[in-house]
């Protein structure tokens, strides 16, 4: 019996304890949060990168927060933190160039006649200052011999002016110097060809678009007349397609690419080194297929003297006119290579039948002249002339405005 209630007393005390225990653990978890002890850091944002200006510290004053009291930092991307972005952002497109609009063509000479200042004042100038002396004797006339010969006018032209002008001035007797301008004018406008055909041929009256192949030696301009040319065709409503047969200068295809997309004109390209024939056959094809206005095709600068290089060139021609007939071929000369220009002129003529001349670099010659002697040279008309490195710097050849130019107002 004495066994039994020793039992029950250390059942009823374990029950006691435990329940103690149980109750203790809640009245534990239904305590008020403790106040943290003021060694304990408190969670903060973290701090910013500090920028330029920026407090070095945060302000002492500040009171603490514990951590209920903060809340969660907004996670911030850090300079080491990877970013991850949603989607992967598309490779930004290079913008796309603007279409120019090319100055109109018409009274492109007149507006650039102060670029030809220089041929002004050796030989338009120079003449009228020597026929105005009083006494025209034999010297006078031999410098002005020499002056028109200075001027790249060539031999037979300046002595045929020169017999003109002597027989002129004689029967004028006494001059005043308008009519010794009026005088002047005419017959040098006789000799530059008033009346010949300039017009760049670019309707192939076919079905076809109008070929253009443009020729020359190195770096006489080839490629930015080219580029120029498309310019004005654009200019006056034409749709253009380029053939870039220049594989031998790396840049080449490229200069003439960028020239094409500034006014909305398709290039057909090749690679470097690559057959020029089949890039402008292929561009004549594009050509065509796109129902193109005009092909114009951009060759390599070639020595004349080389014959190698002529023969490819008379390829070229032979490869494009399996398409259909070139409508131009244009002799692209430097005219600052003055009497030089004459002897690449004649055999360019002969491998692939030159129908026009482009005189380049008028701009910065005094040698105006040259456009009388390439036209005797070939028989064939001055067409276009460059007249600086500006993009609306190529004008159609006007005698009347050249000339007018030439012997000032
Ligand atoms: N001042 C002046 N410079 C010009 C004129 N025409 C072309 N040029 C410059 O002449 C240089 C040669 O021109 P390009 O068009 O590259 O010559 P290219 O004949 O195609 O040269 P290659 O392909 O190497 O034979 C460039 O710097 C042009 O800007 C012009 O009328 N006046």
């Amino acid at each position: 019996m004495e066994i039994v209630i020793l039992a029950v007393v250390i059942a009823v005390v374990m029950v006691g304890a435990i329940g103690g225990l149980v109750v203790g653990s809640r009245k534990k978890k239904q305590l008020p949060p403790a106040k943290a002890p003021s060694s304990t850091p408190t969670i903060t944002r973290p701090p910013a990168e500090p920028h330029v200006g920026d407090e070095a510290e945060t302000p002492h004053d500040e009171p603490r927060r514990t951590i209920e009291e903060v809340d969660l930092p907004v996670a911030e991307p850090s300079a080491s933190a990877p970013v991850v972005v949603d989607e992967p952002e598309a490779p930004e497109a290079p913008p796309a160039p603007e279409i120019e609009t090319p100055e109109p063509t018409a009274g492109r000479l007149v507006r650039l006649r102060a670029r030809l200042s220089r041929s002004q004042n050796a030989l338009g100038k120079g003449l009228l200052t020597l026929l105005s002396r009083e006494h025209l004797d034999e010297d006078t006339w031999e410098e002005i011999e020499d002056t028109l010969l200075t001027a790249d006018v060539g031999v037979a032209p300046t002595q045929e002016l020169v017999e003109r002008l002597r027989e002129r001035v004689r029967v004028l007797g006494t001059r005043t110097p308008e009519e010794l301008r009026a005088l002047l004018r005419e017959e040098l406008l006789a000799l530059v060809g008033p009346d010949l055909d300039r017009a760049v041929k670019t309707e192939s009256g076919l079905e076809t678009p109008g070929i253009v192949m443009v020729v020359g030696v190195n770096g006489t301009g080839k490629t930015t007349t080219t580029g120029k040319l498309a310019r004005v065709l654009v200019a006056d409503g034409r749709s253009v397609v380029l053939g870039a047969a220049d594989t031998f200068r790396a840049a080449a295809a490229d200069q003439l690419q960028t020239w094409g997309e500034r006014v909305g004109a398709r290039t057909v390209r090749g690679p470097e080194g690559g057959d020029p024939a089949s890039i402008a056959f292929d561009a004549v094809k594009e050509g065509i297929a796109d129902g193109a206005d005009v092909v114009l095709i951009d060759t390599a600068g070639r020595l004349h003297t080389k014959a190698g290089l002529m023969d490819e060139l008379g390829k070229v021609k032979r490869v494009v006119e399996k398409h259909a007939p070139l409508d131009e071929v244009l002799l692209v000369l430097d005219a600052t290579t003055g009497q030089n220009g004459l002897v690449q002129a004649r055999v360019f003529a002969e491998v692939v039948d030159v129908t026009g001349i482009v005189l380049t670099k008028l701009d910065g010659t005094a040698k105006g002249g040259i456009v009388v002697a390439v036209q005797r040279e070939l028989g064939v008309p001055v067409k276009l002339v460059g007249l600086g490195e500006g993009a609306d710097d190529l004008a159609p050849f006007e005698p009347e405005a050249f000339v007018d130019a030439l012997i000032g107002d």
